[in-house]
């Protein structure tokens, strides 16, 4: 898919938000991907996660044992771009803060692919990585539906993305005066008690 399909994607289901965004890594941005909005519509979901798989597949990675995603906004595209891979989805979540695989077993050298939604500086994706390895897997790719650093992001290993969008992103005292003006959210779950 081109960046202007997947991204009509997005707008058809009404997913490009415009205020001033806090995001998972404390950046602030005036545009938000809300993706849970896209992974509403099962038929979306597949077209953007089939079109995914494909280029996971054309990637030469070799044999893939499973699909792990961190939740939340991972969960869906996971499973989905899993489906279309033919492999297992499973899930890292936050206990403590910190990414657990708290739900399945994973044997030692499995060949995963990480499947997130968005990448926009790569921590989370990172975060993924560094708990998959401790527990002996082989992580062989990171994989997203957008990436919004366009190619910047460090994601400790190589990163596949459907399709790139680069977004403005600021540090909190670094806010141009029309950003500062407007009352911040935080859409995401991390941090979330
Ligand atoms: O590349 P990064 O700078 O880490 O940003 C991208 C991450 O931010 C969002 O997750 P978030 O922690 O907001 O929670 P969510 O998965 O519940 O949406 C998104 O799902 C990615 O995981
Ligand atoms: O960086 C993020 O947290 C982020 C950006 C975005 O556009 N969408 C999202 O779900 N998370
Ligand atoms: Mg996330």
């Amino acid at each position: 898919m081109t960046q202007d399909e997947v991204l009509a994607v997005f707008r058809e289901a009404g997913a490009i938000l415009e205020g001033h965004f806090i995001l998972s890594s404390g950046l602030r941005s005036p545009v938000f991907l809300q993706k849970a909005r896209v992974f509403m519509y099962p038929e979306k979901t597949e077209r953007l996660c089939k079109a995914l798989a494909q280029k996971i597949a054309a990637a030469g990675l070799g044999k893939i044992d499973a699909v792990v995603s961190p939740a939340l906004g991972g969960l869906i595209p996971g499973y989905e771009t899993a489906r279309h891979l033919g492999v297992p989805a499973m899930w890292v979540e936050r206990e403590g803060g910190e990414f657990r695989l708290r739900r399945f077993e994973m044997e030692k050298g499995a060949r995963v692919v990480i499947v997130e939604d968005i990448v926009t500086t790569g921590l989370s994706s990172r975060e993924t990585v560094d708990a998959l390895k401790a527990i002996g897997a082989e992580v062989l790719a990171v994989a997203c539906l957008i990436d919004r650093s366009a190619g910047e992001a460090d994601t400790s290993v190589p990163l596949v993305s459907l399709t790139q969008y680069k977004v403005p992103a600021y540090e909190p005292d670094k806010l141009p005066p029309e950003l500062a003006a407007l009352p911040p959210v935080k859409p995401g779950s991390r941090n979330l008690a």
